[in-house]
């Protein structure tokens, strides 16, 4: 490195000064859409978000969250939240998986490299397993790139595991999925190819994230993925089909269950036999690209030293995943296509040169804030400059039953971590709109956005004077009709403590999702199903995504330049890095902030 004249110092930056405090809080799924009454952020009562927008256009915007802003293959490419996060750490936009995966199979690349001559050896005497989201979304994998990698590889023998999706595309599309599926299979079959679907299940059923070892507590359901492996591996399920259109239509029907939910199936012969289990000499390919929902399935099929289940039979397999999902494990050690290489991200600057960092969410959005945020890379990059705390999710529940998530926890963290003022960046993301808005449930929706909201700033509460013991140091005494006493006790949280401490506060967003839940034709209108009923849009969306700065901190005369029309997430580091008192690398995307002479 020294060699070359790098240097991790960053320039001072000429007007803005350092040790501030700065808040970066990521509302997860939070875009800014046309109010209506599908709109949950508008129909919850968000005062605090609603207050940030009246600092248009100086001190709130919108960035884009989608497409080619945050290294997708097109504008048609909805924003999510690991290249969201990824663009917002690491400041420049790089092609994702998505794309990479795209480039590789156009060009035939993808199997002239090491990963597929790996599994190519075991065509001759044994089967190609296929193992992913069967989905269009464009999140985890992609239907197209399934097919193109089922077909014409040279496998004489395929077997397709598939976890139904029904979260980045409409419930009930599994249906439409696997006739695709099927009918690319059975093409094969006319050219000596014995390729079928072999075993399924709801994506949340089967599948599940690993979330990513900070040394931190982890609360990862590895019951979820012993589901996955009895029935991919074992082929092992509570249901039993002679074919896997046959089992997601009658799971939905007899179960009234959707997409996400579907439970484990295998596919059997006439005479009840599973067609697809995994056996010695076989080759696995998980075919997602998206790193964490596939990376417990990973460490199981890859790992000889493995105790998170009994997996009662471990197959003497070749495995490769599309990518490799996480760099600094090496896993898996095989894989089809090289992940982004994401260097340099905002984080590891700013450790390098003296800012102390916490970050903080619950278990479902930790490895969003750290390890996305960091370049897709596990740990810390000091652990004397940062601190990286998890919260757990509530599991076993679907979050449209506790809306209000762990919001209001991880508000009270980094609430304290700022009063404390050891760390000059506190970042923490509030998963509400996000996961509550991908259980199509509209009116938890709104609770969650609520939340949220209360948790970016704080509320102020009635308790009567038995509850004076709580949180006395922001009550309020107020006497009515010179009788009732009422107290207002005025519950901190992020951007009060910011008030307090003098410092500076980015509030944002990854992506949208809670803003749009239904589906709409081209004029915008809500698409009817043929009941007459409107289609839920559990998905996110490629609205953009508001950005707003403030606090005491902030110098006079900052505010958002004019000149970054088209702003996006990857604007975000440089602007973070400013107001940390440093110029950004010149590599990065530029700076969403000016400061001019007031
Ligand atoms: O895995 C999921 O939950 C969704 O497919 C994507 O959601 P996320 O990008 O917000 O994690
Ligand atoms: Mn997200
Ligand atoms: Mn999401």
């Amino acid at each position: 490195m020294a060699s070359s004249g790098f240097s991790w110092k960053l320039e001072d930056h000429p007007k803005l000064p350092k040790g501030k405090i700065v808040a970066v809080v990521v509302l997860d799924g939070w875009g800014e859409a046309n109010p209506d009454r599908y709109n949950c952020i508008h129909v919850a009562e968000t005062p605090t978000m609603d207050s940030l927008k009246k600092g248009t256009p100086e001190k709130w915007r919108l960035v884009r969250a989608h497409g080619t802003a945050v290294g997708l293959p097109t504008e048609d490419d909805m924003g999510n939240s690991e290249v969201g996060h990824n663009a917002l750490g690491a400041g420049r936009i790089y092609a994702q998986g998505a794309k990479l995966v795209d480039f590789a199979l156009a060009s035939g690349k993808i199997y002239e490299g090491e990963g597929f001559k790996y599994i190519k050896e075991c065509f001759d005497t044994g089967t190609l397993h296929l193992i992913g989201l069967l989905s269009d979304g464009g999140v985890h994998s992609r239907l197209d790139q399934l097919q193109a990698c089922a077909s014409e590889n040279g496998a004489k023998r395929i077997r397709v595991h598939i976890l139904t999706d029904g979260r980045d595309v409409l419930d009930g599309s599994s249906v439409g999925f696997v006739e695709t599926l099927e009918k690319c299979l059975s093409d094969l079959w006319g050219k000596g190819v014995d390729a079928q679907i072999a075993s399924g299940g709801g994506r949340i059923l089967i599948s599940w994230y690993e979330l990513y070892n900070v040394g931190c507590f982890l609360q990862n359901d590895w019951d979820v993925v012993k589901r996955g492996w009895d029935a991919h591996v074992l082929g092992v399920a509570p249901y039993k089909f002679r074919s896997a259109l046959e089992a997601v239509k009658k799971l939905r029907e007899e179960l009234k269950t959707n997409d996400q939910y579907l439970p484990p199936f295998v596919i059997v012969d006439e005479s009840g036999k599973p067609v697809g289990p995994i056996v010695d000499g076989d080759a696995v390919v998980t075919f997602n690209f998206r790193a964490d929902r596939m990376v417990m399935i990973a460490k199981a099929l890859e790992y000889e030293d493995f105790d998170k289940f009994d997996r009662v039979h471990f197959p003497k397999i070749h495995f490769a995943g599309m990518l490799q999902y996480d760099g600094e494990l090496k896993l898996p050690s095989h894989y089809l296509v090289s992940p982004p290489e994401i260097e340099r991200t905002s984080g590891e600057y700013l450790v390098h040169n003296g800012v102390r960092t916490f970050a903080c969410s619950e278990t479902v959005k930790f490895g969003h804030v750290t390890f996305f945020w960091n370049g897709n890379r596990s740990g810390y990059f000091n652990p004397e400059m940062e601190e990286y705390v998890e919260i757990p999710s509530d599991s076993g529940i679907t979050f449209n039953v506790q809306p209000k998530m762990k919001a209001l926890e991880i508000a009270e963290k980094a609430r304290d971590v700022i009063l404390d003022r050891k760390f000059h960046q506190v970042r923490v993301n509030l998963p509400n709109s996000d996961m509550v808005g991908h259980t199509g449930d509209i009116e938890a929706t709104v609770v969650a956005c609520k939340a949220a909201d209360e948790a970016v700033k704080g509320r102020p509460t009635l308790f009567r004077p038995t509850h004076l013991g709580f949180a006395v140091d922001y009550a309020v005494m107020v006497i009515e009709g010179g009788h009732r006493v009422v107290t207002i006790v005025k519950e901190e949280m992020i951007l009060d403590s910011i008030e307090q401490v003098g410092g500076i506060y980015v509030v944002t967003a990854d992506h949208g999702n809670a803003e749009d839940m239904v589906k709409r034709d081209k004029a915008g209108q809500p698409l009817l199903d043929k009941n007459g009923n409107i289609q839920i849009l559990t998905s996110h969306t490629l609205q953009p995504v508001p950005i707003a700065i403030g606090g005491p901190g902030l110098v006079p005369g900052v505010r958002f330049r004019s000149d970054v029309p088209d702003g996006g997430l990857a604007n975000v580091a440089a602007t973070v890095m400013n107001l940390h008192g440093f110029e950004a690398p010149s590599d990065y995307e530029p700076s969403l902030i000016e400061v001019v002479n007031k």
